[in-house]
Formats: structure tokens, sequence, C-alpha cells
């Protein structure tokens, strides 16, 4: 499964330590990630990650073009609800079009555990139907 990973930074520990956490079933997919955020999961983990633009230079956009093309099966974006980015309308934009492509997007690490676990279940299998 190819696997966006995304995070505020705010929310960039969170990240680390989700990554940390669960890299033995990352590591078993293809991992793509905003630019300040895959540099810091790269150093913490040692996961291969393929880094877009850092997020307010296009790195939201660059992840909202793989879900277009239905190359993106999962976008773990941990959110900072708390405060303003620069770039909110690319994070819209994003958020958007997991909803049009049907894309499973969470944006916090409670759901990204859940998720975690059943992408490691098996659970998200039918993505390779769709394909
Ligand atoms: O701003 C972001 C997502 O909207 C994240 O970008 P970075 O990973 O480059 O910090």
């Amino acid at each position: 499964m190819n696997i966006a990973l995304i995070a505020h930074d705010e929310k960039k520990q969170d990240m680390v330590n989700f990554t940390t956490a669960y890299t033995s079933i990352l590591k078993k997919h293809t991992l793509y990630a905003t630019g300040t955020t895959g540099t810091r999961i790269n150093e913490a983990t040692g996961l291969e990650i393929e880094r877009f633009q850092s997020g307010p230079l296009g790195g939201d956009q660059q992840i909202g073009a793989k879900i277009a093309t239905n190359d993106m099966d999962l976008v773990i974006f941990f959110r900072d609800p708390l405060t303003a980015q620069p770039h909110e309308p690319d994070i819209s934009a994003l958020m958007r079009l997991c909803d049009v492509y049907q894309i499973p997007l969470v944006t916090n690490l409670g759901g990204a555990e859940v998720m975690i676990r059943a992408l490691d279940s098996g659970l998200f299998d039918w993505r390779n139907i769709t394909k």
C-alpha cells in the first residue's frame, strides 16, 4: 500500500512516536511524506520515505495529486487544530480529495493507531481490487 505521512509542527513528535512504534508494519509499505515530516521520520526510524515539498511550499498538493491519480491508499495526517496554517487552502484541498476518491484519512494519533492495525490485519485489501 502507498501511505502518506504528514504532520504539522506541533504534531511532529506524535508522528515520530507513532512511526517508531509501528516501524515493523510501516516498513512493509511504500511511504510518502511532506518534506520536514519525512526527514523527522527517517532520522528517527530509518524508514525509507519519498519526500515531497514541505507543506507550505506545495507538499500537500503533491500528495493530493497522487490521490487524484489513484496512487495513494491511506493518508495519515496529524493536523494541529490550534494553530493557523498559511497554506490552509492546500490542507482543505487534500482532505477534500480524500473524500472525492474515498481514500481513508485519519487526522490524529488515535485514529492512526486503529488504522495501522486494520491495515496490518488485511482490512485494506479491497484497495488492491479497485486499482
Ligand atoms: O505543513 C504540512 C502539512 O500541511 C507539513 O509539512 P512539513 O512536513 O514540511 O512540515
